[in-house]
């Protein structure tokens, strides 16, 4: 595991602790990423709510999660994700909650889930997507994981940036997997990682999400020729003077 990675989950273990384990009432129905990047006919683009990575630092502390929720949203988001990691993104289950309130789109948990209570604590804050990172979890928490997300009627992302992370995606049948551009061992960020793994790949009957390093209308029609249908964007959103235009170039037609 890389070592940033192998950092946060050590930290992860120790929020976790603290986490309440309430009987949740189940009486929400989490709206389908999914679903709705079937019946696209352009590139879906998930526009992510990022304050500060481990990799850039800060990127947009002040923002208001809701007010860039809504500009994404003016620019046809189809989901919106949000870093809730508090120690090393900023980020927080409170940023989600007040995007969930503002839109109605997907909203995706990106936080580091190795333990069912997260689950639960993203069903709670109204969460309809989680991830899960191939990289930070043995074979049998991701299938637990996924299975338990599912009787939420959670929706996972299941995230890789390798061969053999893929291969070990494939093998729990995941409806969506998100191809990382960015190597957390060395923080490079190359989005013809996705074109080299969707090659071996692409044919699987999945839906692939191109995460990381995209920037323009050129990388979107990029990662659309290699196989995905959808693209995961922060910075290049967090940074944009006006995110619903960038938003509107990187919905490119499918093929
Ligand atoms: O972004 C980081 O520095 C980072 C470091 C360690 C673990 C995860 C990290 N990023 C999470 C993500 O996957 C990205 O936020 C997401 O793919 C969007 O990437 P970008 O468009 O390049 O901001």
């Amino acid at each position: 595991m890389a070592a940033i990675l192998e950092e946060i989950i050590s930290h992860k273990r120790i929020e976790i602790k603290s986490l309440d384990t309430q009987q949740i009432i189940r009486n929400r129905k989490p709206v389908s990423f999914r679903e709705r990047l079937e019946a696209s006919d352009t590139m879906a683009v998930i526009g992510e709510v990022k304050r500060a990575s481990p990799s850039r630092g800060d990127i947009n502390i002040n923002i208001k999660p809701e007010g860039q929720a809504a500009k994404y949203v003016s620019g046809g988001v189809d989901a919106i994700s949000v870093l809730t990691d508090k120690n090393y993104f900023k980020g927080s289950m409170r940023d989600l909650e007040a995007v969930k309130c503002a839109v109605g789109v997907p909203v995706l948990n990106k936080d580091f889930i190795i333990d069912e209570r997260q689950i639960d604590r993203a069903y709670l804050y109204g969460a309809d997507v989680i991830l899960l990172i191939v990289a930070a979890l043995d074979d049998a928490a991701l299938k637990r994981l996924y299975d338990y997300a599912g009787t939420y009627g959670l929706e996972s992302i299941v995230e890789v940036h390798t061969e053999a992370e893929m291969e070990r995606a494939l093998a729990i049948g995941p409806e969506l997997i998100g191809v990382n551009n960015r190597d957390l061992k060395t923080f490079e960020v190359d989005v013809a990682n996705t074109e080299r793994l969707l090659a071996k790949y692409g044919d699987a009957s999945t839906h692939f999400i191109a995460e990381s390093g995209i920037k323009t209308e050129a990388d979107a029609e990029r990662m659309r020729d290699a196989g995905a249908s959808a693209l995961l964007v922060g910075e290049t959103l967090m940074r944009a003077a006006q995110p619903d235009a960038t938003i509107r170039s990187l919905k490119v037609p499918r093929r």
